[in-house]
């Protein structure tokens, strides 16, 4: 029988549903809206839908955003300049700089200049450090968004061995920590990894974000397995395809996410709901 849809999309509708009410909570109480700055640096196409999306997300649950567009000839020293003025802007709750960077900007660097607490990536090293030792932290959004979902369809983390292929800053290494603190058996595939065809089979929960079409055969997927799809591929003729081989990956699988619709829309509710946080906690 084919796998149930995770429907990332409706699920982060609802996400936004309460986060408006959360915001609308705080006006009632003479609070002021959550305020986001968002950074993007050059014009990289796919980067200036996801800030465009961004954007309206904010507008749509009363979060006041403000986008910064600097030319890609923007150098470090002035990235980190208006970092620094967001820093110290009290209505700027959150600061995100959209990745990737121009090669000549060091996003590391970036990502360290970010106050921790307006860090509503969750990139910085020191939230990465609290969310290691399992102290609350403004989370990275993707990783957090798949768990967010694998708890709405009651995924029995304790029980499971769970893959996660792709060892990236943004997605693979924190969702492995994430997969960890939920009580999963984590094992992560990487670019040096001999067999991850051997690892995928043998997995009851699969999570891939490495960015090519297709690099997860569906015939490797366990029967039942859940899967996450990370990947957001747009191929030549428009279409939007995961990491993941759906269509036989479907046949198999209990449970798997989309691409479009799946992770790409939890990762934008997850970002809002660290920007209330943020908020919330600059409320003191
Ligand atoms: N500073 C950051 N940069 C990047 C991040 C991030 O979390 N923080 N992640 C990705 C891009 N990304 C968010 O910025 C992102 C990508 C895609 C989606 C999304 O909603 N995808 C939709 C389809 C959208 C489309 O039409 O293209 C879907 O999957 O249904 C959200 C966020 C790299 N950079």
């Amino acid at each position: 029988m084919a796998a149930e849809l995770i429907d990332g999309k409706g699920f982060a509708a609802r996400i936004r549903d309460d986060i408006k009410r959360g915001v609308d909570q705080r006006t009632r109480r003479g609070l002021r809206r959550p305020g986001l700055a968002v950074i993007l640096v050059g014009d990289d196409p796919a980067s200036k839908v996801y800030v465009g999306h961004k954007r309206n997300d904010c507008e749509q649950v009363g979060i006041e955003s403000q986008v910064l567009e600097l030319p890609f000839s923007t150098t470090e020293a002035e990235v980190l300049h208006h970092i620094d003025e967001y820093n110290a802007d009290p209505s700027v709750d959150g600061i995100l700089v959209q990745l990737p960077l121009p090669r000549h900007v060091d996003s590391t660097r970036v990502i360290e200049r970010i106050r921790p607490d307006k860090d509503v990536d969750g990139f910085h090293p020191y939230n990465i450090g609290r969310l290691v030792q399992r102290i609350p932290a403004l989370r990275p959004c993707t990783p957090f968004g798949v768990i967010r979902l694998l708890e709405s369809i009651g995924e029995p983390f304790k029980e499971r061995d769970a893959v996660v292929v792709g060892a990236s800053n943004i997605v693979g290494r924190p969702m492995a920590l994430e997969l960890l603190l939920a009580g999963a058996t984590v094992t992560v595939c990487h670019r040096f990894t001999r067999d991850t065809e051997a690892h995928v089979r043998q997995a009851d929960l699969v999570v891939v974000g490495v960015g090519k079409p297709g690099l997860v055969k569906g015939e490797w997927i366990k029967e039942g397995a859940t899967v996450i799809d990370v990947g957001i591929n747009r191929m030549d003729d428009g279409r939007l395809v995961g990491d993941v081989e759906f269509d036989v990956a479907r046949e198999r699988a209990a449970w798997i996410t989309p691409v479009p619709g799946g992770v790409g829309p939890m990762t934008r509710a997850m970002l809002l709901q660290n920007t209330l946080d943020a908020a919330r906690h600059h409320d003191g």
